[in-house]
């Protein structure tokens, strides 16, 4: 589905992906873990097109995207849904517009179209009546149900999420986990999440892939990342303060 092949970034003398391999399986849910700062961002700008690899090859659906005229990139983009760490939500549009707006640039469909379709997918993260609030005026959790619903929308076969419970109580993070796992099933799309929520996010992943140092150490069911014997991993899960990983 996704695959990076011999991926180097590098910022000025700064290598953030050292020759990174990775393969997301179609289909399932694939957690991306690792300290602040490693580059988890960066790998997924790669898998979307905003970054290119300095080297190395990001192949979507079997197309090397790292090759690809604008116009052509363009049209894989649109396999893709994005959830932004912030929800970036537009916060002089009201809800309804926020999650319109990407059927309107994309579709030619009618208004009355569009308003149902908003409405139905508000109505799938679980938020009814909110249509006509500015973002200012909602809670964090539901900003992001409504990067959810916008991101949803138009029924991407991959969605990629970018620390979508950060900042939130870990009640409202569960309640997200738990509705990014019920649309996963109700659409079964590809889903890739960088998070920092351990061990929740082991409770709604198929696979769990641990970043270090430009590479992926480990990746395998979040049971095999949980009994790892690789010292880096066992240390980033306990979060414990004693061994590989240095704080600066
Ligand atoms: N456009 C850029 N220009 C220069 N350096 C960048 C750019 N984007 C990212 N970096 C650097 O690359 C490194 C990895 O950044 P990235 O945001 O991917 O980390 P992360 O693992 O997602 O961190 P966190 O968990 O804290 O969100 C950082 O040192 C960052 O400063």
């Amino acid at each position: 589905m996704i695959k990076l092949v011999d991926v180097e970034k590098s910022f000025d003398s700064q290598v953030v992906l050292n020759k990174l391999n990775l393969e997301i399986p179609a289909g399932k849910i694939t957690a991306i873990i690792g300290p602040s700062g490693e580059g988890k961002s960066v790998l997924l700008k790669h898998m979307i097109g905003l970054m290119k690899p300095d080297s190395g090859t990001v192949f979507v659906e079997g197309e090397d995207i790292t090759v690809m005229r604008r116009h052509v990139l363009n049209r894989v983009r649109e396999k893709f849904g994005m959830l932004f760490q912030n929800a970036a939500l537009f916060d002089s549009m009201t809800v309804f517009e926020n999650v319109a707006f990407p059927l309107e640039e994309k579709t030619s469909l009618s208004r009355l179209e569009i308003r149902d379709k908003v409405h139905e997918a508000l109505e799938h993260v679980g938020l009814k009546g909110v249509d006509r609030k500015y973002p200012d005026e909602l809670s964090g959790g539901m900003k992001k149900r409504v990067g959810l619903a916008r991101a949803l929308l138009l029924n991407p076969r991959i969605i990629l999420f970018d620390e979508p419970t950060t900042g939130l109580d870990p009640i409202i993070c569960r309640a997200i986990h738990q509705l990014i796992k019920d649309t996963h099933t109700r659409f079964g799309f590809t889903a890739v999440i960088v998070s920092h929520e351990i061990p929740e996010i082991f409770d709604i992943s198929d696979n769990v892939a641990m970043l270090y140092r430009g590479r992926i150490i480990e990746m395998g069911t979040p049971e095999a990342i949980q009994r790892s014997e690789q010292p880096v991993v066992k240390q980033f899960i306990s979060g414990s303060l004693e061994g590989p990983i240095q704080f600066v």
